[in-house]
C-alpha cells in the first residue's frame, strides 16, 4: 500500500462559510480526516503544518514546507500532497520545484470554494492530488499542481480567474495530464529539471510591473530600500518606457541583479527591439531575460538563486535557463 503524506498549509480548502456569508479560517481543518475520499488502497497521513491564508505565505514559510517534505522523503514516504491557498499556490509550488530533488511525486492543490459551500471543490481536488501523488507515472515530473482534474507543471501554472474552480492554467504548454475517475493519465513529459539546495532565503527581492507613461520613481524607491534583486514585468516581448532607463541603469550600476519577464499572459520575453528601451538595449545594459516565467515565479527563482549564493554570470545563467 502506498503511503502519502498530506501537508496542510491553509487557504480556502481549509476554510468555511460563516452565518454572515464570509469565508473564514477554521481551527480544525475540515479535510484532514480523509472522510469521503474512498481511497482504501492508499494510506494518507495528515500534518497540519500551517494554517495560513495564502497571501500570508512568505519565502520563509515555503522553506518550512520544503524542509518538511525533505524530512518525509528521508523517512521513505511514497508521495506528498500539499494543500494551499490558491492566491500564492503557484509561487510555493515553483519554490518546491526549484529546491526539492525530482524523485517522489510532490503535488500541490487547493480549492476555490470553502468546505461547506455548495459545489465545494476541496475534497475532490484533495482526492485527485492523492491519486496523482500515489501514481508511479507522476515520478520525475517535477512538482505538480493538480486542480479541477488537470495536472500542471509547477513551473508554468498560474491562477487565471478570481473565483472559477477552473482557474489554474498553463498558458504556454497546457496540461501535463489529467485525473479521470481512478485513472491518472499523463500526455506530456517534463523537459529539463534542476534542483538547488538551500537552507535559508534572502530578503529584499522586489517586483514591479511596467505601464504606459512609467518613469523611474518606483525604481528609485526600490533602490532606496537596498534591494538584493529586482524583477521587472516589462511590456510585450520585453521592452520598457525610455523614462525608466536612468533609474534602471542606476540599479545595475549598484550591482543589483535586474531580471526581466513579460507582463503578457503568455509567450516569451526576448530581446527583439532595437529602439530606446527596447529589449536589445535592455539586454546590453545588463538586464537578464527570464524567458518563460511570469513575474511572481521569476521572483521566486531569483530568491532561490541568490539564497544558494549565486551571483554574476552564474546567476545570469541560472535565471536565463528556461528549463529549470
Ligand atoms: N481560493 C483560495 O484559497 C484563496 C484564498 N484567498 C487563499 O489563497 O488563501
Amino acid at each position: 500500500m502506498k503511503k502519502i503524506l498530506a501537508i496542510h498549509t491553509g487557504g480556502t480548502i481549509s476554510m468555511s462559510l460563516d452565518d454572515q456569508g464570509s469565508v473564514v479560517q477554521n481551527e480544525k481543518n475540515p479535510i484532514d480526516n480523509n472522510a469521503g475520499l474512498g481511497l482504501d488502497d492508499i494510506e494518507v497521513e495528515n500534518d497540519e503544518l500551517l494554517n495560513l491564508p495564502s497571501p500570508q505565505m512568505t519565502p520563509a514559510t515555503m522553506l518550512q514546507v520544503k524542509n518538511r517534505i525533505q524530512q518525509a522523503i528521508s523517512d521513505g514516504i511514497d508521495g506528498v500532497v500539499v494543500t494551499h491557498g490558491t492566491d500564492t499556490l503557484e509561487e510555493t509550488a515553483y519554490f518546491l520545484d526549484l529546491t526539492l530533488p525530482n524523485t517522489i511525486p510532490v503535488v500541490v492543490t487547493g480549492a476555490m470554494r470553502s468546505s461547506n459551500e455548495i459545489g465545494a471543490d476541496g475534497v475532490f481536488n484533495f482526492k485527485s492530488a492523492i491519486q496523482v501523488a500515489a501514481s508511479d507515472a507522476a515520478r520525475n515530473k517535477g512538482v505538480l499542481v493538480v486542480f479541477n482534474t488537470g495536472i500542471y507543471s509547477a513551473r508554468y501554472v498560474t491562477k487565471t480567474h478570481t473565483t472559477s474552480v477552473d482557474t489554474f492554467k498553463d498558458p504556454i504548454y497546457g496540461t501535463l495530464g489529467t485525473v479521470d475517475h481512478d485513472q491518472v493519465i499523463f500526455a506530456q513529459q517534463l523537459i529539463g529539471s534542476e534542483y538547488t539546495e538551500i537552507n535559508h532565503v534572502v530578503d529584499g527581492v522586489y517586483m514591479v510591473k511596467a505601464y504606459a507613461g512609467m518613469t523611474g520613481t518606483l525604481f528609485e524607491a526600490i533602490q532606496a530600500a537596498q534591494p538584493t534583486g529586482v524583477v521587472i514585468e516589462a511590456m510585450g516581448a520585453g521592452n520598457l518606457p525610455k523614462a525608466t532607463l536612468p533609474a534602471v541603469q542606476s540599479l545595475l550600476d549598484a550591482g543589483i541583479p535586474v531580471v526581466l519577464v513579460s507582463r503578457c499572459f503568455s509567450g516569451y520575453a526576448q530581446p527583439i527591439y532595437a529602439y530606446t528601451g527596447g529589449g536589445i538595449e535592455l539586454q546590453s545594459m545588463g538586464l537578464v531575460f527570464c524567458e518563460q516565467l511570469n513575474g511572481p515565479k521569476a521572483r521566486i527563482k531569483l530568491i532561490v538563486g541568490l539564497s544558494c549564493g549565486k551571483s554574476g554570470y552564474a546567476l545570469q545563467e541560472y535565471m536565463s535557463n528556461a528549463l529549470s
